[in-house]
């Protein structure tokens, strides 16, 4: 049978020192019915003696959540711990965690103290903390870079006082993989009482290893991950929740499961993403926009053909409906064809060779391609199939305080014609040159230019209505340059034209 490891969020207490990212009581009650709805076995509220809507929230979680057990922090001092007890007076299930710095930096330079004197406050902190609560969870802050020996004799001594779980926090990020993985394991065994309490990690990120570090600490004892949705924290943040149990789940052969219901992943994600006003980065593994996102040709038509090609995580458990192709330059044609069959269009051979082409000089320009683009590069060569005239080449040239000037290529029926014109701005240019070899008697009545998606790169889209013979003929173009969607759009009226008369 699997082992189970403990989840305890943080994202509530660590998540929320992170600059612009407090809550109010409401927000901080949302996120933690959203947690319990995860899953999570421990709830960090917060840190009641901090501030009075800190307790506030400490308080009002307590109310709300049912099942998970809720946590206050404390320092290992009494007046810190009398206010997080009362914070905890609705909790049904009520931690506290208290703790005390135990590395050379910690006591010689914050503490002003001695390795002696810190374990005495620590076992005094615990043994208070005990006459409120039965949970007592003992952290021994910046456990990272403190010495084994030492931490050691701590660890025996929180134990002996009470403690029912031992954080070996890397407060600052420090260790190596196999270096915090020694550490647990040198406290499992050489702390005679360590099978009374559970071993917790508390990893940060500031070289990116606390996942790393944290699953390291599990494999070598460890039952407890102290953990945030999306990493966030102090400075670089904290080991994410995500990656954790992803992790766990991912590897079976670890023989550990938690209980987090993993398809509620993403949406308690963007939940703590939007109320605390934290973006997650786009290439975050697990909940990142680009997690599941593939857009390369060969990666695409891989999972095309076999979803396991290139992922190792079904989207689905992690409540993301499905991973995503993203057509860029890099995209080949299976990708194409499948976009393509999505929105109904069946295309093989040469037709697809053809759309393939022009998507090429399309991506090229624009960063991804939309489905609104795929729409008009379908359109686009259906219909320049059945025109006459076609655009062969266009040059404009124009500034500031400089009078536009076109020059334009036509293909008529296969001839080619050229010709220049000025105009009042670039579009007029242009097309002034295409009447000058046309020799149409035509009035422009109606001009509107779109942006179809976003951005700047976007394809622009543009709407003509001729006046010829006082009949009415519509074109349409589109092209991420204007004037070239104008022209177009010029030319597929009069081809309108052509085919009337
Ligand atoms: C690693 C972590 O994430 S720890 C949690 C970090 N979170 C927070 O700090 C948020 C909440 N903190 C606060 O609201 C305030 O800092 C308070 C209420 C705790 C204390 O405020 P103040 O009394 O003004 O003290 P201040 O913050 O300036 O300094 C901290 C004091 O606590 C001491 N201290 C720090 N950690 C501990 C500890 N675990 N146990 C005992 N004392 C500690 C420091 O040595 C310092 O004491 P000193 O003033 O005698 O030098
Ligand atoms: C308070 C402790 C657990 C902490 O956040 C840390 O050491 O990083
Ligand atoms: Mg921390």
């Amino acid at each position: 049978m699997a082992d189970r490891v403990y989840i305890f969020d943080t994202t509530l207490r660590d998540g929320e020192q992170v600059p612009g990212c407090q809550l109010n009581t409401v927000e901080k009650i949302e996120v933690a019915k959203a947690l319990q709805e995860l899953g999570v076995d421990v709830i960090e509220a917060g840190f009641p003696v901090s501030s009075p809507g800190d307790f506030n929230s400490v308080v009002e979680i307590s109310k709300a959540v049912t099942w998970p057990t809720i946590c206050a922090l404390t320092r290992a001092v009494e007046n810190d711990i009398d206010v997080a007890a009362q914070a905890l007076k609705y909790a049904k299930r009520g931690r506290i965690h208290t703790g005390i710095g135990t590395s050379p930096y910690h006591i010689k330079y914050k503490l002003n103290s001695t390795e002696d004197e810190v374990l005495e406050r620590a076992v005094a902190a615990v043994k208070y903390a005990k006459r409120y609560v039965e949970d007592v969870e003992f952290y021994a802050e910046d456990a990272g870079r403190s010495d084994n020996v030492y931490l050691a004799r701590v660890v025996e001594a929180v134990i002996a006082a009470g403690a029912t779980v031992v954080n070996i926090p890397d407060t600052t990020g420090y260790c190596l993989p196999h270096q915090f993985g020694e550490k647990i394991n040198f406290l499992m065994e050489n702390v005679s009482n360590v099978h009374k309490a559970i071993l917790s990690t508390h990893c940060h990120n500031d070289l990116g290893m606390a996942t790393a570090n944290s699953i390291s600490g599990v494999i070598n004892g460890a039952r407890q991950v102290e953990v945030t949705l999306n990493g966030i924290g102090e400075r670089a943040g904290n080991t994410s929740l995500e990656e954790v149990v992803m992790t766990l789940k991912s590897h079976q052969d670890l023989n550990l499961e938690t209980n987090i219901k993993t398809q509620n992943i993403y949406k308690t994600s963007r939940l703590v993403s939007t109320l605390m006003n934290m973006p997650v980065q786009a290439n975050k593994a697990i909940v990142g926009r680009n997690a599941f996102a593939h857009s390369s040709g060969i990666h695409q038509d891989g999972v095309l053909k076999n979803r396991e090609t290139y992922e190792i995580i079904d989207p689905e458990d992690v409540g993301i409906k499905e991973s995503s192709i993203v057509l860029t330059a890099r995209s080949g044609r299976a990708a194409l064809k499948h976009r393509l069959e999505v929105l109904g269009y069946i295309l093989e051979g040469e037709k697809l060779d053809e759309v393939y082409q022009e998507f090429l000089k399309l991506a090229d320009k624009k960063k991804d391609i939309k489905e609104d683009d795929l729409l008009v590069l379908v359109g686009e060569v259906e219909k320049t199939d059945s025109h006459r005239i076609k655009l062969q080449d266009i040059q404009v040239v124009m500034g500031k305080n400089m009078e536009p000037m076109a020059t334009v290529k036509l293909n008529i029926a296969g001839e080619i014609f050229k010709a220049c014109s000025n105009g009042n701005g670039p579009v007029d240019a242009a097309i002034k040159a295409v009447k000058e070899i046309l020799h149409k008697n035509v009035v422009l009545e109606e001009f509107l230019i779109q942006a179809i998606t976003r951005g700047s790169d976007d394809i622009g889209k543009v709407h003509m209505t001729i006046n010829h013979k006082d009949s009415f003929f519509h074109g349409f173009g589109a092209n991420t340059d204007i004037v070239i969607a104008s022209v177009e759009a010029f030319i597929d009226a009069i081809n309108k034209i052509a085919m009337a008369e």
